[in-house]
């Protein structure tokens, strides 16, 4: 998969190299480029910048660079993502779709947005999707961009090493993960569920599936609304 960031701050990607991304890159299931906005400016101060039509507070990002930049880019295969509040929720399922992507395009604004017909000219180009990681405001999408470039990179071929980690987890079955233990079997007075000790796996998965259908039910009760008609028989037991 190849990943562009256009920002004008290009250096905020840098943690990128630590995480998983680094060995994704390594492998060659991502090929990652953040490349930095004031690149397409050409005024001695680089301006990406003006004052919004129409008044108000702030400013919004001109659309001249954002043009060009995209220009090098964008192919109708392209998806053009945006980290906005006002944009689609992202989760793992949306996490999913983007993994089969061939090419991703995030365009991170700041300010006040990006001038609105730099979407709509794009859109002319390649699908172009406006993206929220939630009801809340940050300075710009770059961090949007670190938070869904993981989980998507962690859902390439060949980045988790234990691909079966990809079933068990949170959001994966729909439910959230049953509780994890780990060496010693005690520690601080605290013991470990005897049944992770017993061997018996068909027990130890029945187990971890109650605590994940009671978890669920507990702490994210719409996420067990919506997986409802998938639950059997002995899953509404438990509950
Ligand atoms: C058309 O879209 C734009 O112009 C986007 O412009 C901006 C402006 C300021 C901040 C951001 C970053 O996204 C969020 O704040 C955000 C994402 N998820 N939840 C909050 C983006």
């Amino acid at each position: 998969m190849r990943v562009d960031v256009f920002t004008i701050f290009p250096d905020y990607l840098a943690p990128l190299e630590l995480s998983l991304i680094g060995k994704a890159r390594g492998t060659g299931a991502l090929d990652l480029r953040a490349t930095d906005l004031r690149d397409f400016t050409h005024d001695v101060h680089r301006t990406v910048d003006d004052t919004p039509y129409g008044g108000g507070p702030g400013m919004v990002m001109r659309p001249e660079p954002w043009g060009q930049a995209l220009d090098t880019v964008l192919t109708p295969s392209s998806l053009l993502l945006v980290p906005s509040p006002a944009g689609r929720r992202f989760d793992q399922a949306m996490a999913h779709e983007l993994a089969l992507e061939e090419h991703l395009v995030f365009a991170c604004g700041r300010y006040e947005g990006i001038d609105q017909r730099v979407l709509s000219h794009a859109s002319g180009v390649c699908r172009v999707q406006e993206v929220s990681l939630g009801d809340y405001v940050l300075f710009g999408g770059e961090v949007a961009v670190l938070v869904v470039l993981e989980a998507v990179t962690r859902l390439l071929p060949g980045v988790l090493g234990n691909a079966d980690s990809l079933l068990e987890e949170s959001h994966a079955a729909g439910l959230l993960e049953a509780p994890m233990y780990t060496k010693p079997a005690e520690w601080r007075g605290h013991g470990v569920p005897e049944i992770l000790r017993s061997g018996d796996h068909a027990k130890i998965a029945r187990w971890r599936r109650d605590q994940a259908l009671l978890r669920t039910a507990q702490q994210r009760p719409d996420l067990l609304k919506q997986c409802y008609d998938t639950l059997d028989k002995r899953d509404l037991a438990t509950l």
